[in-house]
């Protein structure tokens, strides 16, 4: 008996049954990244899997420090005692004390360069039976696929966002052909050779996608990514198959590819696991005070960075349209050296009708009943949670995929409204958007819209359904391949 086994998969072996299959669970160290992949864990774990969970340190500190638990003791999957899940720590190579949003190139520089050596030296210890075992790797690491055939085990990439950004990042080369990336010029006709993909416009591909200098850190962590891609043995997305059927069709000619989404905790609003890498405050007694439908939730997620001017626009046009508001002024949301960034006296202006929360619990906002419109910067997650919680969205992307949700929001969906472009937002725009969704027409059709879109994401998520099929499919696959 291999004393490093975990100890459920050390019974069924003593018992001479099949061994448990081994799923070692490996996020992007983001929030955004984090969350998903935690509750992927518990799904799998409920279907019979041992799972390791690796969070690097840093993140693991930071939810620690978010909960005011001593790190030392804690393991994110404390609350869900009875899921078999182990928790696993990874350097990232940097100190905990860096600040890794304000030196972000730096950090993504450490992702791409220092990273891949702490992950095999992880894995050289928690791999300890390499057939039972198979990595469930965040696609935008560089290393699972050499990983993964060095160890001798499957790389299942997981992907965070739609299939239909993977698409595009999967046929970077097409793009490149076809002159609409990688060059000083490229074209502004609409791209229509992307197999799978409907015809999308340059300005809707993702913000790296439409840059023309691509010698960035995060495009070398992007191509990278996307090689070892090429080398994955499935694929795992959170995103549902009636949303996108002509791109996850033509994935699937590549690659056993999985739609899997919503992958939300169990009960939505109520997570058993604790994910937040900032304090969540608590908005529900303030809320409970507002009038249904009344409230205009506002957050730009975990990652970006807004400037000063683009938050002034907004926070005019919030302002003007008299609406109720909650918005999640992330510490860091401008820099983390400028923690104040709202306008001088928006806050007594604003007073009675709206509350500045550093961070909350995000699915627990959107169930609330009070809420009535997001604007968002539609990183995939929020898109997701807002559909779920039947809440139209504003819509304004920051930056990577964001552009590129937007679009399936916007015109696919016809879910949200637009609110303006990078360093191209108006406080009379924000206005009358905010206006038209919270209390217009239009608000009205946004809602009916994002209810039949709901009802396919629930359809999708319930018994028989086409992301249970998915993900039957996808244990059966890994329970054949790796159960001993
Ligand atoms: O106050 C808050 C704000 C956010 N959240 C949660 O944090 C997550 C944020 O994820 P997402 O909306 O996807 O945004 P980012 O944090 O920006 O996510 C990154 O990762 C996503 C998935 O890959 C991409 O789609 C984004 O563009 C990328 O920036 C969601 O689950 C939210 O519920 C909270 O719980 N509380």
């Amino acid at each position: 008996m291999d004393p490093l086994l975990p100890p459920m998969a050390m019974a069924r072996e003593a018992n001479g049954r099949r061994k448990k299959p081994h799923a070692v669970v490996i996020p992007y160290p983001m929030q955004g990244h984090v969350i998903p992949a935690a509750h992927l864990s518990l799904r799998l774990a409920a279907r019979g899997f041992a799972v390791t969970f690796v969070n690097t340190e840093s993140v693991h500190q930071r939810t620690a420090d978010a909960l005011g638990v001593d790190p030392r003791s804690y393991d994110v999957f404390a609350g869900a005692r009875c899921a078999d899940v182990r928790y696993e720590l990874v350097s990232d190579g940097f100190p905990l004390g860096f600040d890794r949003s304000l030196n972000h190139d730096q950090f993504m520089e450490g992702l791409l360069h220092v990273i891949p050596a702490h992950m095999e030296e992880l894995l050289r210890r928690v791999v300890v039976d390499p057939p039972s075992t198979c990595l469930v790797v965040d696609t935008f690491f560089v290393w699972p696929a050499t990983l993964a055939r060095k160890l001798g085990v499957p790389y299942v990439s997981f992907w965070t966002e739609p299939a239909l950004i993977f698409a595009l990042y999967y046929n970077m080369d097409l793009l490149t052909k076809n002159g609409h990336f990688r060059c000083q010029e490229p074209r502004r006709d609409t791209i229509t050779y992307i197999p799978g993909v409907p015809a999308i416009e340059p300005h809707e591909l993702m913000s790296y996608l439409q840059e023309t200098d691509t010698t960035s850190v995060v495009h070398r962590i992007i191509f990278k990514a996307f090689e070892e891609a090429h080398g994955a043995d499935y694929i795992l997305c959170n995103t549902v198959e009636e949303l996108e059927p002509s791109t996850i069709a033509a994935l699937r000619l590549e690659k056993p590819f999985y739609a899997v989404g919503p992958i939300f905790p169990a009960g939505f609003a109520h997570s058993v696991v604790a994910t937040s890498m900032w304090a969540e405050s608590d908005c529900s007694g303030w809320l409970d005070a507002q009038p249904a439908g009344s409230v205009l939730y506002i957050s730009f997620g975990s990652y970006a960075h807004i400037t000063k001017q683009e938050l002034r626009e907004i926070a005019g046009g919030v302002l003007a349209s008299g609406a109720r508001f909650l918005w999640v002024m992330r510490p860091d949301i401008v820099s983390s050296e400028d923690p104040d960034p709202l306008p001088e006296g928006f806050a007594a202006a604003s007073a009675g009708r709206g509350l500045v929360v550093p961070w909350c619990c995000q699915v627990e906002v959107l169930s609330h009943a009070a809420v009535g419109g997001f604007l968002t910067h539609c990183g995939w997650n929020s898109v997701l949670e807002s559909v779920w919680a039947a809440v139209p969205m504003l819509c304004f992307p920051l930056l990577t995929d964001q552009l590129t949700n937007r679009r399936i929001v916007v015109r696919e969906w016809r879910v949200g409204v637009p609110v303006g472009d990078r360093g191209a937002v108006f406080a009379h725009e924000v206005r009358a958007r905010i206006e038209g969704v919270m209390s217009g027409e239009e608000g009205e059709e946004l809602r009916q819209a994002v209810r039949k879109v709901r009802a396919t994401l629930e359809a999708a998520a319930a018994p028989g359904g086409s992301s249970q099929r998915g993900f039957n499919e996808f244990v059966d696959e890994l329970t054949r391949r790796c159960g001993g």
